[in-house]
């Protein structure tokens, strides 16, 4: 468990006859960002509130920094933070308020560079009810890292949150990581993921189709490279069928190579480039021929 933040094995849940999660295993490392992503209804929350101590799970276990969530609620309360649901604060509560009840639960000194680094500052004493969805989404960010958790589990936080509040949460992800913080982070945003996770499970119907990073997710897939030419003649015009907004489009697998070659052709045939561009497939791409298909292919 040394270098181990999490482990889970062989973690089962079920609601009924349900089965939400069907026996996952994972394992996220001290200091790791790792992203969860799965279609609605994957059993991201339930794994989540699994790993809080908020749900029980139905088989195999979960250790938490060599603590079983569903067993020490006590001694994880300072371990972890969590980022609530909203329905977690009483509507009448103020930001200042908030803060005071969540730093004193912690027994620590209220962190109201948080409220000013989330942008609340000018909020302190408005009521829960009264903040805009982001604003509320920024107080419950600011009160699950006030107490500097040494794992933070955060589910959908960008969710409506406007682009500067988006970017300062990433920043923010990102100090926590360089202070050691793990964190585990359930997104529907896959350029999210891709851009903070250093790792990522997919998890699909309960079960986990892919755990690794978000280059070898990408790279694992059939999706070839899309390389868009602009010239000035119509040297390429004959090795294509794809023409969009007077760009040659072609997919390769071989992008180096396929740029060599139409390079060459060019030449040959006395035309000139205007504009060349090279997209490698995106882990959107790869998310939704893994989901789609319901398995690795
Ligand atoms: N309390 C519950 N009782 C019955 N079924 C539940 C309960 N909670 C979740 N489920 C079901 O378990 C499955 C997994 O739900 P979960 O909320 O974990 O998924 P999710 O991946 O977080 O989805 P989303 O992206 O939509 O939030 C869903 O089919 C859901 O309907």
């Amino acid at each position: 468990m040394s270098n181990l933040a999490i482990k889970v094995s062989n973690f089962t849940k079920t609601y009924g006859d349900f089965i939400a999660v069907d026996g996952i295993s994972f394992e996220v490392n001290k200091g790791e960002i790792f992203g969860i992503l799965g279609p609605n209804g994957a059993g991201k929350t339930s794994t989540l509130e699994c790993l809080e101590g908020l749900r029980i799970p139905d088989g195999g276990t979960i250790d938490i920094m060599g603590i079983d969530p569903s067993k020490n609620s006590k001694e994880l309360k300072n371990l972890i933070g969590v980022q609530l649901q909203s329905s977690g604060l009483p509507s009448t509560i103020t930001v200042k308020e908030a803060m005071q009840l969540f730093s004193a639960y912690h027994n620590v000194q209220p962190r109201y560079d948080l409220i000013k680094r989330m942008d609340l500052w000018d909020k302190l004493n408005i009521q829960y009810s009264q903040l805009s969805g982001g604003q509320q989404k920024r107080l419950l960010i600011a009160l699950a890292v006030c107490h500097n958790p040494q794992i933070l589990i955060l589910d959908e936080p960008t969710a409506a949150l406007d682009v500067e509040s988006r970017v300062e949460l990433h920043t923010l992800m990102k100090e926590l990581k360089s202070q050691g913080t793990t964190i585990v982070l359930a997104t529907h945003d896959m350029a999210e993921a891709e851009k903070m996770a250093d790792r990522i499970a997919i998890l699909l119907k309960g079960k986990i189709m892919i755990i690794d990073t978000p280059k070898k997710i990408v790279a694992s897939g059939s999706s070839k490279t899309k390389i868009s030419v602009r010239t000035v003649g119509t040297s390429l015009v004959d090795l294509t069928d794809i023409v969009v907004d007077e760009y040659y489009v072609f997919y390769s697998d071989k992008p180096g190579t396929k740029v060599m070659e139409l390079m060459n052709v060019i030449e040959e045939k006395g035309d000139s480039l205007i504009d060349l561009r090279v997209e490698r497939p995106s882990l959107e791409e790869r998310f939704l021929e893994i989901t789609s298909i319901g398995g690795i292919q």
